[in-house]
């Protein structure tokens, strides 16, 4: 039971509701502890954030590019159940990559300074309500997208092919047709000499490598089941005129595991690097380990990681402090709220939230997140700004101002800032916090830095008034849900009430522009902010973001009688799992929990009619298929004005 505190216009009495204590692993955090909850118990272990609730890092968001008729995206493990997804055609030629060739040349002498002058030198951009920083999405999105291009296309070759890429010494040939266990081959990249050597292993347990030279560095590891395969030369020239060690550098710049397929039918698996070692390697019973040096790994996220930087015109990552003081003096920082990976921090009028990035140390229960995961989520957040852009000028199709506002991104790097630490204390001293002290980061901690609008108090803590407002709440997440969905295919797939904000004392109407007709929403003073895109889905017109819900599947163990968790397990059937496509239907979903939650979770004013009402349009959200679809309910279309 918790006691809900006054909001600003709360009513005279208080207001008591039950708290729904079960929750995703991301909004965990966003609930106060409760020792009632019998769930929380079972799950209490030495770590506060408990193995349940872990969530996406082990995930990892996953992209799809669109090029002709090729799909770039990683392919799915297959499970039991699983539809199976649709497969476009690999390219049956070799790819011509002049282009991509020509590009890391442009990025290799690409001067980070020029484009990046200090945070100092900023250009601002006043917006309506509030300062915002300007970022060129398509010129972000292009160069993202030509580096997964890139990435992609070397990935989808089939093994023979990749094979075929290694220049052996001259007259070098291999047979693997004769072995009855395992086969791994270790392909050196010697950079002295910008050259390669296939050196060629034969192990049960693991791979030993045969000839290594003293300055080389494993890039990969080629790992399949032997059987089957008959013979294979490798004395192969590479295609085109890529250098050898373009290639290479591109596997190790992002973690891609992919099955490949050779052309002699069997099967293996492409594992590379992530981090200081090669991925174990299981193919035909056997695996294969292979270590790979130190530096091998520091490439490895560093094309993101430059893009980051890029993103936030900045030419190396900055102190936390340096960002706090753009908006506010140090001692004047609050913690507003936390989730399992970010902290977020009133500095201002804004709201800073700091996540950890590309760190060994595991932070809340949860593997850190890495850079070109963040750089994805960045690219959603900016494409979503690009609605309330779009809001600014009335000529466009669609428009809505509900997403909240990302102003800027900043990356930093070093301990936690004292006066961010004080406040974390602070507010650990009041709500009990489940994250871990922000003492525990090491010097070389890394972080990105979201400087959002500050979109008020979540659904969850904030105490409505009336059914007016319940009413008008569904009324402007439905049309942001709509804009979006007809936008970008947008889902949010996680729109619990610990991601929608709600404030008072707004405009009486807010505007949306829904396929070129403008339409208003009666807000009775509240207005709405969505925030939280970890696992939405959005096509930004050339790609598809999406998140592999499957990966974690504790996301669909919550309890049974936990709307939340039945959620996603609906979404998990509405979707089969095919993650990356478009399903408008569980935005739906959404507003099922949504009308749930304020008709079981949220105590205010309304009669027995209201109640009728709310619940006979939940029964009618069941026949509709998307956001757009519903908002010409009776229930919501009355409080819009054309
Ligand atoms: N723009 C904002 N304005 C006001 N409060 C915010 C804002 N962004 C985040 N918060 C607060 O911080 C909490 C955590 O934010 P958020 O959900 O974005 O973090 P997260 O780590 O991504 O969460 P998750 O665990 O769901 O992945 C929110 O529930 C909210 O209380």
């Amino acid at each position: 039971m918790e006691v809900a505190s006054p909001d600003t216009a709360r009513s005279s009495r208080d207001q008591i509701a039950m708290v729904d204590e079960g929750r995703r692993p991301s909004s965990v955090g966003k609930a106060k502890r409760n020792d009632s909850n019998p769930w929380r118990r079972l799950n209490r272990g030495p770590s506060k954030r408990t193995s349940w609730n872990r969530s996406l890092s082990i995930r990892g968001r996953e992209s799809i590019i669109f090029v002709g008729c090729l799909d770039l995206r990683t392919k799915p493990k297959q499970r039991g159940g699983r539809k199976k997804l649709k497969q476009k055609k690999a390219p049956e030629q070799l790819y011509d990559f002049s282009k991509e060739k020509a590009y890391f040349e442009e990025v290799d002498a690409f001067e980070l300074l020029e484009e990046s002058p200090s945070p100092n030198r900023f250009t601002w951009k006043m917006g309506t309500d509030y300062e915002c920083i300007e970022h060129d999405l398509s010129a972000i999105l292009g160069r993202w997208r030509r580096s997964k291009l890139f990435l992609g296309r070397c990935m989808a070759w089939p093994l023979s092919k990749i094979m075929e890429t290694i220049p052996a010494p001259s007259g070098y040939t291999t047979s693997v047709g004769s072995f009855n266990h395992g086969v791994a081959y270790s392909l050196s990249q010697i950079r002295e000499t910008s050259s390669f050597e296939l050196s060629e292993s034969k192990s049960n347990s693991a791979t030993q490598k045969s000839t290594r030279e003293p300055h080389s560095e494993v890039a990969s590891n080629f790992s399949f089941d032997p059987r089957g395969v008959s013979s294979r030369s490798v004395n192969k020239s590479l295609i085109g005129d890529l250098r050898a060690d373009s290639v290479l550098s591109s596997f190790s710049a992002l973690s891609i595991k992919q099955k490949a397929t050779t052309t002699d039918k069997c099967e293996g698996e492409i594992a590379l690097s992530e981090n200081k070692a090669c991925k174990v390697v299981e193919a035909g019973g056997m695996k294969n380990l292979v270590t790979l040096p130190r530096e091998s790994c520091d490439g490895e996220s560093l094309a993101a990681f430059e893009q980051l930087l890029m993103v936030c015109k900045q030419s190396s990552p900055i102190k936390l402090s340096e960002v706090f003081l753009n908006y506010c003096d140090a001692s004047s920082i609050i913690k507003l709220g936390e989730g399992t990976y970010g902290e977020a921090f009133r500095a201002g009028e804004t709201v800073c939230k700091v996540v950890p990035i590309d760190g060994d140390l595991v932070v809340n229960g949860e593997v850190q997140k890495k850079s070109e995961e963040v750089l994805e989520e960045v690219l959603l957040s900016l494409t979503l700004n690009s609605l309330r852009e779009q809001h600014k000028n009335s000529e466009k199709l669609n428009s809505c101002g509900s997403f909240i506002e990302t102003k800027d991104f900043r990356v930093c790097q070093g301990l936690y800032d004292t006066n961010l630490i004080r406040a974390w204390e602070d507010w650990d001293a009041k709500n009990n916090s489940e994250n871990d002290h922000p003492c525990a980061f090491p010097e070389d901690q890394r972080y990105i830095v979201f400087v959002l609008a500050d979109g008020g108090k979540d659904l969850e803590n904030f105490v409505l008034l009336n059914f007016n407002e319940a009413r008008s709440l569904l009324v402007q997440v439905t049309a942001a849900l709509a804009v979006a969905e007809v936008a970008c295919e947008f889902e949010h797939r996680d729109l619990h009430w610990g991601n929608i904000l709600l404030r008072r004392g707004g405009a009486t109407m807010v505007d949306f522009t829904l396929e070129g007709k403008k339409k208003s929403v009666s807000t009775f003073g509240l207005s709405v902010s969505i925030i939280d895109f970890t696992l939405s889905r959005i096509s930004t017109g050339e790609a598809v973001l999406f998140l592999n819900l499957s990966s974690d599947p504790e996301l669909f163990k919550g309890p049974k009688w936990n709307i939340q968790f039945e959620t996603y397990r609906r979404m998990k059937e509405v979707t089969g799992e095919c993650w990356e496509e478009s399903f408008p239907k569980t935005n739906v979903l959404w507003l099922m929990y949504l009308v749930d939650i304020l008709d079981k979770k949220k105590i205010y004013e309304r009669s027995i009619k209201d109640e009728r009402n709310l619940r006979s349009f939940k029964r009618r959200l069941h026949n509709f298929e998307s956001a757009k679809d519903t908002l010409s309910d009776p229930f919501l279309s009355e409080l819009l004005d054309d």
